[in-house]
């Protein structure tokens, strides 16, 4: 069996679509009690566990650090702990915001982390816990996720492009738009070949191409008319990285996946969302 923390999210709701998946909802198993998604893992034995579950409201997480580092933090640790008891890999989702964002060059799975915001640092946290456990595990670091479902940038582009005749958004921010659907087939080719292959625990990078900014991946899916503003024209209460891009080569060689074109997943998230 494969065990996926989170039922309602982006990830989730696409894994449950590709893969023969037991998927837990926050009344299962709360990842602000880790303890309980540990036993959730010892009581279920599964082969694979796959945490598709997170704080993820980034300007929120400003506010409530604590209850983020619990959720994105202290229970991926704990469920890295469970899975090291039973042997099972754990495969957890980490981003691009554990990165400070400075320079322009594409961020390798190595290079130093250093977030500036609250969810970023609850993120980074999940991933010490996880390797500190020793057991199977693949960090998949994933960047600007959007689907049909839940909160995503696109839908709420869509929003904002029915009710004003034209939208300003950041262009010097630049990352990889990945779809929720790309990342749900990684996660299970990932267990599938962690288990195979237990030397490939690690961390790794997994986003789509090309890399863009937030006002260009908006031109890409709208009609309304979209201008281009510096991040210091649109502040929020967390700082957003500027360099998201992610060096996805250590993925590739190991799994044998490319990075997907976000165009064609876009095109499909579309149409599912006006149909
Ligand atoms: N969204 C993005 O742009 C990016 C996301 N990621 C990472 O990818 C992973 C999946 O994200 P995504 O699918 O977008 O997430 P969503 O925001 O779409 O969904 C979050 C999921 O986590 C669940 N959840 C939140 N708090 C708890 C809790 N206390 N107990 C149990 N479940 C909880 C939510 O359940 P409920 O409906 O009950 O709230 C929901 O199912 C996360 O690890 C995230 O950090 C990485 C890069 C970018
Ligand atoms: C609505 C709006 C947003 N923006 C900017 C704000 C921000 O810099 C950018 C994207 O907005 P969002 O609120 O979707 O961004 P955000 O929620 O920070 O997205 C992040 O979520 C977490 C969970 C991740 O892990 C990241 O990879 C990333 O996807 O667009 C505008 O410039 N104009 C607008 O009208
Ligand atoms: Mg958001």
């Amino acid at each position: 069996m494969i065990l996926v923390f989170g039922r309602t999210g982006q990830v989730a709701t696409e894994l449950q679509r590709q893969g023969e998946v037991s998927a837990l909802g926050r009344d299962e198993a709360d990842l602000a009690n880790p303890d309980a998604c540990a036993e959730a893992i010892r009581d279920r034995h599964p082969r694979i566990v796959i945490n598709a579950a997170a704080y993820t409201a980034v300007d929120r997480a400003e506010e409530e650090e604590a209850l983020a580092t619990t959720i994105n933090g202290v229970a991926p640790a704990a469920m890295a702990q469970a899975c090291a008891a039973i042997g099972a890999p754990l495969v957890h989702i980490s981003t691009d915001y554990v990165f400070d964002g400075t320079g322009t060059r594409p961020w390798t799975a190595e290079a130093p982390t250093a977030p500036i915001n609250a969810y970023g640092r609850s993120k980074l946290a999940g991933e010490e816990g996880i390797r500190a456990a020793g057991g199977l595990h693949a960090i998949l670091r994933t960047s600007w996720v959007f689907s049909a479902h839940g909160a995503n940038f696109v839908k709420t582009m869509l929003r904002l492009g029915a009710e004003r005749e034209r939208l300003t958004i950041v262009a010097d921010q630049i990352g990889g738009p990945t779809s929720a659907a790309a990342i749900a087939r990684a996660c299970l080719a990932v267990g599938e070949g962690l288990l195979q292959y237990p030397g490939k625990t690690g961390t790794y990078h997994f986003s789509s191409a090309p890399d863009v900014s937030w006002a260009d991946f908006a031109r890409a899916g709208l009609s309304t008319a979209v201008a281009d503003i510096p991040t210091s024209d649109y502040p929020t209460p967390a700082a957003r990285p500027l360099n998201s891009r992610l060096d996805t080569t250590s993925f590739t060689r190991a799994f044998n996946l490319g990075r997907p074109d976000w165009q064609a997943d876009l095109d499909e998230v579309l149409k599912e969302v006006t149909t």
